[in-house]
């Protein structure tokens, strides 16, 4: 058997048989003597089976066992009948049983089946020939028969070759598609591989982005709970607003209406104002141009003095009582009494607010236009500098830093009026008729030297004086302090010199009120004079006479310019001392002047409480001329 170069199902099996096609066995017939000399017919036979479809008998016999007595050949499908003929003798060259029952080419003529027809027997012998003819006639028909069938077998074998060539190609085209999707599929198949490797982090990605979406949706929905009340907030807000709207504008109409009443009501405020500063002048003139107020310290062990009488039903008397004892022993001890009137006797229990609410009026005055002078005269250590200065305790805060205040305070407040106020501040002292800058921040080496000088407009000021612009209490406070630590740093080199120094606290004032066009100018002056104790000539001596001779020389003409001033007389001696000549702008006719009179109730000082009443009763006498007011 041979394979065909076709598909495994279509095949073509040659197989060697004795059957023919037909079925018929063709096996020759056993050998028999005829009576009949007919020529035997041959019954070795090859038969060729061919075509699609060979017969069910002959695939199912085993090719390799030889049919017994049967000689046979297999010849593949479309071989020519010369290589039919050549398979059939080789077969039977290698010893199968194919008997050869034709006679050969060669053989005798009148010899059948061995047996040798007579020579006479021509008729046999031409009826052996023509049987031999028509037998060779039979087989030349039956070869041509199977050729044919052979030749239509090749034809359709060879479409069937051209169709399953086609079919092959075609499957082969189909292969490499298959081949070509396979290796498509096989790389889907690698990114579903790949795909399912990533599937459980996918699946974490998106159960977590699913977590992620709830929360969403949760914030959305509060969201949207919001935007809904919002909206509704919204809606009420507008007509409240539209209401509003409304209310704004019958407020600007009213806005407008107060406008009109507040211009009407500065006009009247400023005629208030006016008239306020008229009455006031009034009060303070009805008052005296020149006040004396007595304060009484108390005593320093916290006792009562024995030889000082407050009365009881006012306070503008104060009685000095003395009682001298009889030398002789012959007459009585004498009680005598020095009784003195003041505008205001403050006690040893008088604290500094009740002194400061007597003089604020005045300290008012300065703002309004008018000089005013404060002055504390008296004994060392009767109480002067704790009256002007006070100490640092909000409580026992002196006049010079209340005074500040009030002016500050009532300044903002005139303000609001149109009126704009400029400040300068100066401190001097005078010591031993020379003046000394308090203010001064430089070295001591390079200390100036001061003269005080008048302009042609009677302004009085200090050569190389420190004038500082101040702009609210705060800095006031600053400058006092620094004035302390020279006024200290001096009482160091030179024991106790402090109370042998007049201080002198300026405050310039610059009012404008331009829409009005108003300007005042004016100066609030606080002294602390030095003490006022005499001392016996012969008992001082060297710089403490000198000092003493300077004080007791600028005190009494402090004395004699007042009473000057008192007497209208033409001619003032300012210049007589420094203090006079410096404060002459505050004690003149067109001033407030105040004057404390600080006495010490001890009885070792009644010597020096006599004098200093009796020089304070000199100056309470005096009634100053009319002031007028700084104003343009
Ligand atoms: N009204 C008072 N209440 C309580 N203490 C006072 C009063 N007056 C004065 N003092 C105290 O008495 C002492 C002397 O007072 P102060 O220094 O003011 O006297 P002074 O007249 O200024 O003396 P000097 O002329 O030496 O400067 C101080 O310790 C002061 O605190």
């Amino acid at each position: 058997m041979s394979r065909l170069p076709v598909s495994s199902n279509k095949r073509v099996l040659l197989v060697s048989s004795s059957s023919s096609e037909n079925g018929q066995d063709l096996a020759p017939a056993p050998k028999r003597v005829r009576k009949d000399p007919e020529p035997v017919v041959p019954h070795a036979a090859a038969t060729i089976i061919g075509g699609r479809r060979p017969p069910v008998a002959a695939t199912r016999a085993p090719t390799s066992r030889p049919v017994r007595g049967v000689g046979a050949a297999t010849v593949a499908a479309g071989p020519s009948r010369g290589v039919l003929k050549r398979s059939i003798a080789s077969t039977a060259a290698k010893g199968g049983n194919v008997k050869q029952t034709v006679a050969p080419a060669g053989a005798k003529p009148g010899v059948v089946g061995g047996t040798k027809r007579q020579a006479w027997d021509l008729k046999g012998k031409v009826s052996d020939m023509e049987g031999k003819i028509q037998n060779y006639q039979t087989k030349v028909k039956a070869t041509n028969q199977e050729n044919e069938m052979l030749r239509v077998t090749m034809v359709q074998s060879q479409s069937r070759v051209a169709e399953l060539e086609t079919n092959i190609a075609k499957q082969m085209s189909q292969i490499s598609e298959y081949e070509a999707e396979l290796q498509a599929l096989s790389g889907v198949r690698d990114e579903l591989e790949m795909v399912s490797s990533d599937k459980s982090t996918l699946e974490k990605e998106l159960s977590n982005l699913e977590s992620k979406y709830r929360v969403m949706e949760t914030l959305r929905d509060s969201q949207e709970t919001e935007l809904q009340t919002l909206k509704m907030k919204l809606s009420v807000q507008e007509s409240t607003l539209a209401r509003l709207q409304v209310t704004l504008r019958d407020t600007e109409e009213e806005a407008r209406s107060l406008k009109d009443t507040v211009v009407q009501q500065k006009d009247e405020l400023h005629a208030g104002e006016m008239e306020r500063r008229g009455l006031h002048n009034t009060i303070q003139e009805l008052k005296g141009n020149i006040r004396v107020f007595c304060r009484v310290r108390p005593l320093v062990e916290g006792g009562l003095s024995q030889h000082i009488q407050l009365a009881a039903s006012d306070n503008k008397m104060i009685t000095l009582a003395k009682t001298e004892e009889s030398h002789t022993g012959k007459t009585a001890d004498t009680h005598k009494n020095y009784n003195f009137s003041f505008d205001r006797v403050f006690g040893p229990q008088a604290s500094q607010q009740e002194v400061f609410d007597e003089i604020s009026l005045l300290v008012q005055s300065a703002l309004d236009g008018y000089n005013v002078c404060c002055f504390a005269y008296g004994q060392t250590g009767s109480g002067k500098t704790y009256t002007m200065e006070g100490d640092e305790f909000d409580v026992s805060r002196g006049v010079i830093p209340r005074a500040v205040k009030q002016i500050f305070r009532a300044a903002e407040k005139l303000e609001e009026q149109g009126w704009e106020f400029t400040f300068t501040a100066s401190f001097v002292e005078i010591y031993n008729e020379s003046l000394r800058d308090l203010l001064y921040s430089g070295k001591a080496s390079k200390r100036p030297e001061h003269e005080i000088r008048k302009s042609p407009n009677n302004t009085v000021t200090i050569t190389n004086l420190a004038y500082e612009r101040v702009c609210n209490e705060d800095q006031v406070l600053g400058l006092i302090m620094l004035a302390n630590q020279n006024r200290s740093t001096a009482q160091t080199a030179q024991n106790d010199r402090s109370s042998r120094s007049h201080s002198v606290f300026q405050l310039d004032i610059e009012g404008v009120n331009v829409g009005r066009d108003l300007k005042c100018k004016s100066t609030l002056c606080l002294v602390d004079l030095a003490g006022s104790e005499r001392m016996l000539k012969s008992q001082s001596q060297g710089e403490r006479f000198k000092e003493m001779t300077a004080i007791n020389g600028s005190l009494s003409n402090l004395g004699i310019v007042i009473t000057a001033l008192a007497n209208k007389e033409s001619f003032v001696p300012y210049r007589n001392s420094k203090l006079t000549y410096l404060l002459q702008g505050c004690l003149g006719g067109n001033s407030k002047t105040l004057m404390f009179v600080n006495i010490a109730p001890e009885s070792d000082s009644f010597g020096e409480t006599l004098n200093s009443l009796r020089f304070a009763s000199k100056v309470n006498d005096c009634v100053i001329g009319t002031a007028s007011a700084n104003k343009k």
